[in-house]
């Protein structure tokens, strides 16, 4: 596995993209800092030529004034975004942290400098809501399309959790879980480039809708270490698999439990069984999460701990990291690994 850093660049900081978005009035992508130099790409479809002129002034003037950047470099696009690339979160049984996984990749890609938005395809138990902390809202419509939610985390994300009401059991057939999911994903994502999906665990209807109408550039599968869920885990592969849509890695979560009173770690579910079994079906192993209470409550307070500094968001922003180089190798067909 090469490290994802080479090719992504320095972590931009949530500060610095979020100045960046708004300055750009979210027409800016691909930002990538190294060496203090600063480069993005700027898309300026509909502007006339002194109001691109101006929007590059306003965005390099935005990225010089930010501490330890010297030059901002733009390159211009005309064209409008097209449909997001779709990076679908999936596992092959419920439980395992993928919706804690599918957050944290999220937010951790988005301070790489990726347009990030994000799906709850977990129709039947929506849990991004409480996740990103934006319980309660409604999405918009215009037309027919849905305009996505905001969040703290600048990431516009739909969920079933925001069209039914708090609490309401959602018990439908296949077909019409299928329809609804098609109404979150075919939203006015405009200005976003890369939509991560949080799929429902296992391998039914509405994960077969989803690959088969919206064809994900690739997958990330969560496990925990235990022979259980692995074997559920090797479906969920093979799963995608026979759909052709490539599985980017395997993610190991809830491994090695750092006990917060005396700091010894001891494995409850075991550890390395998803690094082995992605060894063994030739997969990239893409990280692993520690089992830590301090993880639960951030998520459970709606506060993802990749959008912060401290340890307990370190082993998401790796494998943010891993999945950007992925996705920007195929993006140029550079080799990946
Ligand atoms: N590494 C971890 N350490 C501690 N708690 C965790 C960890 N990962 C997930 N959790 C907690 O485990 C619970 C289940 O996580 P999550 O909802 O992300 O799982 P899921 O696989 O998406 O579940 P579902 O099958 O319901 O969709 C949550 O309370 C979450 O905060």
């Amino acid at each position: 596995m090469s490290d994802g850093s080479r090719d992504a660049g320095q972590a931009i900081d949530a500060a610095l993209a979020e100045r960046m978005d708004m300055t750009a009035q979210g027409r800016a992508s691909g930002l990538r800092l190294r060496d203090g130099v600063l480069s993005l790409v700027l898309d300026v479809g509909g502007l006339d030529p002194a109001g691109r002129d101006a929007l590059a002034e306003k965005v390099t003037q935005a990225g010089r004034d930010h501490p330890g950047i010297t030059d901002v470099r733009i390159a211009m696009t005309a064209e409008r975004s097209a449909a997001p690339v779709i990076v679908a979160v999936g596992s092959g049984k419920g439980g395992v942290g993928k919706s804690t996984l599918a957050v944290n990749l999220a937010v951790a890609l988005k301070r790489l400098g990726k347009r990030v938005g994000m799906v709850d395809a977990d129709i039947y138990g929506p849990s991004l809501p409480r996740l990103l902390a934006s319980e309660g809202q409604r999405p918009e419509a215009e037309g027919k399309r849905l305009i996505p939610v905001p969040n703290a985390q600048g990431i516009p994300m739909l969920s079933m959790g925001h069209l039914a009401k708090p609490g309401q059991a959602i018990a439908w057939r296949g077909p019409m879980a299928g329809n609804a999911l098609g109404q979150l994903i075919d939203a006015d994502w405009r200005g976003t480039e890369l939509l991560i999906v949080d799929l429902p665990p296992g391998t039914g209807d509405v994960q077969l809708t989803m690959i088969q109408r919206y064809k994900p550039a690739g997958a990330v599968i969560v496990s925990t270490p235990q022979d259980l869920a692995l074997i559920d885990a090797a479906r969920a592969i093979s799963f995608f698999d026979q759909a052709k849509v490539p599985v980017i890695g395997m993610v190991e979560n809830m491994a090695g439990y750092v006990c917060p009173h005396c700091g010894e770690v001891s494995d409850p579910f075991g550890s390395g069984g998803a690094e082995a079994e992605a060894a063994a079906m030739g997969l990239a192993f893409l990280g692993r999460v520690p089992l830590d209470i301090a993880l639960r409550r951030a998520s459970d307070e709606g506060q993802p701990p990749a959008a912060g500094d401290d340890p307990v968001g370190a082993p998401f922003r790796a494998i943010a990291e891993r999945v950007a180089h992925w996705l920007d190798a195929q993006r140029t067909g550079a080799p990946i690994g």
